[in-house]
């Protein structure tokens, strides 16, 4: 099969419509696109449209400017290629995704954070505003940017013992508008305050009795369960499971589409200031140390 690159991901020629494209149909599942470094695998089931995107940066899954424009890029293909379901999953053992790379917000280059943020935003507004159905397959810890991605998609299903939740306070950091405004979306005004505020890293089990997860299942249960769901979605006409999502999406997504300018400027003026810098530095350390005491 012939391939193109295409900024570091990987195209299969062969497939300009894929899910309509006869050659397409014949198989069942076909390897849509890869990173330069397989940081991203995508595979879409040429009977049932629907993708499945498996993150895979080790060690943590953490979104760094590279990552997040392969997602953006691959999101805007699938969307292109009319895709109408995606599972988004992780291939890394135990993570989903541990949020945004902090060494791209530690001592950072202003010119690239900016190109950063603007990039994270695109993610955000490609996937919340996706026409596909989305669900999340949960299989690792979810903290931060990580709990972002899971709660833009429409369902999420969990694996049990590990954690998921918006912890920014906790490295003396904030949440912008639309990460409260997705968690609001789930999980109710309330219930938002009390986690952003505390920075909450909720268990699976806590995280499903406040319905930030919708569903709990055994690890190796996970996709299955968002396979299963799925169907469910594709059952529901097309035209009208797109509207409604874009009745209840249109209006949070209106709001950074208009403001996306200010809100990099008030991301890098915030990630500047020397106090932020100072809790980033504190908060990497930490995370080093604990990883070197694990080894
Ligand atoms: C200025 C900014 C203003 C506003 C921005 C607001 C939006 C911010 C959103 C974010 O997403 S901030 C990121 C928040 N993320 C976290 O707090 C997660 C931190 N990580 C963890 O809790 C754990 O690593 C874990 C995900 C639970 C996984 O634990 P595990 O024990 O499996 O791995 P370990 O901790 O040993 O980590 C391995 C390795 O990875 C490094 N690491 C972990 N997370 C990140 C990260 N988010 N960015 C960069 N690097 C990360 C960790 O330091 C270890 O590195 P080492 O082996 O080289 O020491």
């Amino acid at each position: 099969m012939a391939t193109l690159w295409t900024r570091g991901i990987q195209v299969c020629r062969a497939l300009p419509r894929l899910c309509t494209a006869p050659s397409v149909q014949r198989r069942t599942s076909v390897r849509l696109m890869s990173t330069e470094k397989d940081n991203l695998l995508v595979d879409v089931d040429s009977k049932t449209g629907v993708a499945t995107m498996q993150m895979n940066r080790p060690p943590v899954n953490s979104l760094n400017l590279e990552f997040l424009t392969s997602i953006s890029i691959a999101l805007e293909k699938l969307e292109n290629e009319k895709c109408r379901g995606l599972i988004l999953t992780s291939d890394v053992p135990k993570i989903f995704c541990a949020g945004l790379d902090i060494l791209e917000m530690y001592q950072p280059d202003v010119e690239r954070l900016q190109v950063f943020w603007r990039s994270l935003q695109d993610v955000w507004l490609r996937l919340y505003g996706s026409k596909m159905a989305t669900i999340a397959a949960i299989n690792g810890h979810s903290p931060a940017g990580g709990c972002l991605l899971a709660t833009c998609c429409d369902y999420r299903i969990m694996a049990p013992n590990y954690t998921i939740g918006l912890n920014e306070t906790q490295l003396g950091i904030v949440a912008p508008f639309w990460f409260r405004d997705t968690m609001c979306g789930v999980i109710g005004h309330r219930e938002t305050e009390h986690a952003l505020t505390l920075g909450i890293m909720y268990s699976t089990e806590e995280a499903l009795n406040i319905k930030l997860v919708d569903k709990v299942v055994p690890q190796d249960k996970v996709i299955p369960a968002a396979q299963e769901k799925m169907k469910q979605y594709l059952k529901i006409p097309e035209v009208a499971r797109q509207l409604s999502k874009d009745l209840m999406r249109r209006e949070t997504v209106e709001k950074l589409r208009l403001r996306r300018e200010d809100d990099v400027a008030a991301f890098k003026n915030f990630a500047v200031r020397e106090s932020v810098q100072k809790s980033l530095g504190m908060y990497l350390e930490m995370l080093k140390k604990k990883s070197q005491q694990k080894k």
